[in-house]
């Protein structure tokens, strides 16, 4: 075995940064008289579900972001689901909300009935549209997670070739967009089951992104030399997370992101800074505080 060589994008220790910076900014928030509130709706006891949600809202009080848990049983129907999110839609202290996934209901249903202002997930049909045509609006927190992650490390980004893996909602569709912007300015390939030679790919990448839900599905073979890989990828194997990035990566790669302790981290770092930016953009746009 060689040794690991590559730089360890820590998803924690940035979490901990994110969140002293913004503590910050709701300070200043507060001193306007305005105390920003999160939203969770959370249907049914899907345990790794609670985790996230209840994570979410210990950030949030850490730096003064007050919650709104709104946590329905497995049964509940779609439709009380739509009232508790029109409840929210409704609610001045709720300055942003989720639905926490899975839901076992119509999802898309229930996203596009949030208040696109109020979608602190991006995951709005309308916010996912304003991202395509390259607008302003809420970006989705993993992905956005993944380059805020890369960019805190001094990843080289623009001009990189970029190779996604997985064309979910979430993550790999967004992730794609977001990356070919302007601003991002990378070259990317997404990746996905009807890709013909996966590992021809990835051997091109200055940086991979591992968001297929495959266990080890990049190995070591398949990484350049000093490559980026992050790994999104959450399978439960024996009770314990397996990412999609095999751990002898960390042997070629210039920088991997571990997991736990990587890209989860930064999935709530950049829900909290949406929240934050929400707030703002209320008191720049009311006048209000
Ligand atoms: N409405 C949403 N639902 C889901 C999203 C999302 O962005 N919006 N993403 C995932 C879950 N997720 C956020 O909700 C999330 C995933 C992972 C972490 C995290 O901090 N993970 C830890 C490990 C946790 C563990 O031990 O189980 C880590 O990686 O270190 C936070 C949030 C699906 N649903």
């Amino acid at each position: 075995m060689s040794p690991v060589t590559a730089r360890i994008l820590d998803g924690s220790a940035t979490l901990k940064s994110i969140k002293h910076e913004l503590a910050e900014r709701v300070a200043r928030l507060a001193e306007r008289g305005v105390v920003p509130g999160l939203g969770t709706v959370l249907v049914g006891d899907d345990p790794g579900s609670h985790w996230y949600v209840n994570a979410k809202h210990k950030d949030c009080a850490e730096i003064g972001i007050t919650s709104i848990r709104r946590d329905l049983p497995a049964t509940a129907t779609q439709a009380e689901v739509e009232a508790v999110i029109d409840e929210l839609n409704a609610d001045p202290a709720c300055t942003g909300f989720l639905v926490q996934q899975p839901t076992g209901l119509d999802e898309m249903a229930l996203l596009s009935r949030v208040d696109p202002e109020k979608d602190v997930d991006g995951l709005h049909p309308m916010n996912l549209g304003w991202l395509a045509l390259g607008k302003p609006a809420p970006l989705p927190c993993t992905p956005m997670g993944c380059v805020e992650l890369l960019r805190r490390f001094d990843v080289p980004i623009a001009g990189a070739k970029v190779v996604v893996i997985g064309r979910g909602l979430t993550v790999g569709r967004p992730l794609g967009l977001i990356l070919t912007r302007k601003s991002e300015n990378a070259t990317v390939t997404l990746c996905h089951t009807g890709t013909r030679d996966l590992a021809a790919e990835v051997i091109q990448a200055d940086i991979v992104i591992a968001a297929a839900g495959v266990p080890g599905i990049v190995t070591r073979e398949m990484v350049k030399p000093g490559a980026a890989v992050l790994d999104v990828g959450v399978s439960r194997v024996d009770g314990k997370i397996a990412g999609d990035v095999a751990p002898d990566v960390a042997e070629v790669a210039g920088w991997v992101s571990p997991n736990p302790g990587g890209v989860g981290p930064m999935t709530r770092a950049l829900l909290l800074t949406n929240i934050v930016e929400a707030a703002e953009a209320h008191v720049d746009h009311t006048g209000q505080g």
